[in-house]
């Protein structure tokens, strides 16, 4: 069996664990996938240089209401498939030889599962060991267990980006954010998309408001199918995929439709199985999360494991890349300093969709503010304000954007914030920040200047329209 002082287990996250005080640590970072994870090599990064482009575009075919006449002449696929992966490989390539290159540390480029508490087994039978062990082995995609997955034309997040041309067609199955991404994307680029989603809502984590607003936009972008469960997947007599879809809303009939390409994005399941970790005796919740506790120790009946650590995605309620990291800082830290531990810091955790318009949010809803105000004895107070009643949304003829803010009426502290609009990604950091730092709505309108007439001037706006303590 060989020996480390410390074990890591994926190379997404996990691979920033290694600062300057684990250069006199044996370490083994293991990875059988492409160095540097999802949000590398699958996920955010090259999701976003797409979603660039196709915002160009749609701001373009969009510009006839300024009095400007511009259109989307062609589109070189190959061209910005190629420069996005030759910048995203050499990444990757440079990440790996680089580990490789530090006489400290040996990759493994296995996959990894537990044969015993703090035994790993290698898929070519190689066991190793060491007293600490970092489980960062994050989350893969889940198909629905329908026919025709396997059809050559069928793809995930993992496989779309890199088709060899751009296709007429494309069904973008799910209604989440992987599909309301991709579905901005190809529809930005020129593809005929059609969106099929079991519900009939899209992104139903969001708020109402939000969702809704999403859903009106989207369906003048593209075909929006709704409360519809894929059911197969075949060629059709003209080479096109067929799709069917039950419907689950009974006033619907059965659907079909056929395109070039099939994307299914129906989420993505925790990859914690592929640890057995029954073997160490790991306790698994949900949809396969391993459980931990605030310092990210890893629990075994209810109690941290010595030495086991785990972040991100395996273990995570947020599949995002920023809480992936905020937990890899933790176990960074706790990992060399045992007796001094920290946690991580999941009170307002951000997220934000990079559709056209984007979408932001950050804390509860207001259906999710109304129950924790009946609980905790207080009200709250709600403000949605237009992107087109401040300036910058005059300039931009805006007709889609809100900032929707919700706070306590008695303390003023902010609850949610949700925005829907250009820049929405940007807008909202102001309001995190207010939030992280325990700034009231009036503290954060009035203890600064706000530029004027920069778009957030709505985010302002906003603030003061609250009736909290202090305006007026
Ligand atoms: C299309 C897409 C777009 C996204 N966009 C965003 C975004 O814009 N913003 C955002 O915040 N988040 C986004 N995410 C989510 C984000 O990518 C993830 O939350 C994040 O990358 C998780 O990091 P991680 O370190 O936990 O796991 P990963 O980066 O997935 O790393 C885990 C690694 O472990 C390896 N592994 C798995 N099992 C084993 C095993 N048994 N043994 C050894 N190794 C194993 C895998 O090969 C993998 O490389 C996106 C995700 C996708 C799919
Ligand atoms: N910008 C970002 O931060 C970003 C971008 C992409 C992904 N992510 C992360 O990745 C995670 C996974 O994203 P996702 O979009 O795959 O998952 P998701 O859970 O957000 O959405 C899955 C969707 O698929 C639908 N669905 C499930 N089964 C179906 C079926 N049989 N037929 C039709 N529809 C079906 C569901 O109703 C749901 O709308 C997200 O939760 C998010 O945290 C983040």
């Amino acid at each position: 069996m060989r020996e480390f002082d410390l074990i890591i287990v994926g190379s997404g996250s996990g691979n920033s664990i290694l600062t300057e005080e684990y250069q006199d640590l044996n370490v083994a970072i293991v990875e059988p996938g492409t160095f540097g994870g999802t949000c590398l090599n699958v996920g955010c990064i090259p999701t976003k240089m797409y979603v660039y482009p196709a915002t160009v575009a749609r701001e373009a075919l969009d510009a006839s209401r300024l009095g400007l006449n511009a259109s989307r002449d062609s589109v070189d696929w190959q061209s910005m498939r190629d420069r996005i992966f030759s910048r995203i490989d050499a990444i990757a390539n440079g990440g790996l030889t680089y580990r490789q290159s530090l006489d400290n540390v040996t990759v493994i480029q296995e996959y990894v599962h537990f044969v015993a508490p703090k035994v790993l087994e290698t898929e070519s039978g190689e066991q190793i060991t060491a007293p600490k062990i970092v489980l960062a082995n994050g989350s893969r995609v889940q198909l629905p267990d329908v026919p025709g997955m396997d059809l050559p034309g069928v793809h995930t997040s993992d496989t779309v980006m890199r088709l060899d041309e751009l296709p007429e067609s494309i069904i973008v199955v799910g209604g989440g954010y992987i599909a309301a991404e991709f579905c901005h994307v190809f529809n930005g680029l020129g593809t005929r998309v059609t969106q099929l989603n079991r519900s009939g809502r899209l992104l139903r984590q969001h708020d109402d408001t939000i969702a809704e607003r999403f859903k009106r936009e989207a369906a003048l972008q593209w075909d929006l199918q709704l409360n519809r469960s894929i059911t197969g997947i075949e060629r059709a007599a003209d080479g096109k995929l067929k799709v069917t879809a039950a419907a689950s809303d009974e006033s619907l009939e059965t659907w079909e439709g056929t395109a070039d390409v099939v994307l299914v994005a129906t989420g993505r399941v925790p990859n914690s199985d592929t640890l057995n970790p029954e073997a160490a005796n790991l306790d698994v919740f949900g949809s396969g999360l391993l459980a931990v506790d605030e310092y990210q120790r890893v629990l075994s009946t209810g109690r941290p494991v010595e030495g086991l650590w785990a972040l991100g995605d395996v273990c995570s309620l947020y599949q995002l890349k920023h809480v992936a990291n905020a937990e890899a800082r933790t176990v960074a830290h706790n990992v060399v300093h045992p007796d001094d531990l920290r946690s991580t810091d999941h009170r307002f955790v951000p997220s934000a969709v990079f559709t056209e318009p984007q979408i932001a949010t950050v804390g509860m809803t207001e259906e999710q503010a109304r129950v924790w105000a009946d609980q905790n004895n207080t009200d709250i107070t709600v403000k949605e304000q237009n992107f087109g009643d401040v300036a910058y949304g005059w300039a931009m003829e805006d007709s889609v954007g809100i900032c929707k803010l919700i706070a306590d009426k008695n303390t003023g502290l902010l609850l949610g914030a949700h925005l829907i609009g250009k820049d929405s990604s940007n807008l909202i950091q102001p309001l995190i920040q207010g939030m992280s730092f325990g700034q009231t709505a009036h503290e954060i309108a009035r203890g600064q200047f706000w530029i004027h007439p920069a778009l957030a001037e709505v985010v302002e706006n906003a603030l003061l329209g609250l009736d909290v303590p202090g305006q007026g």
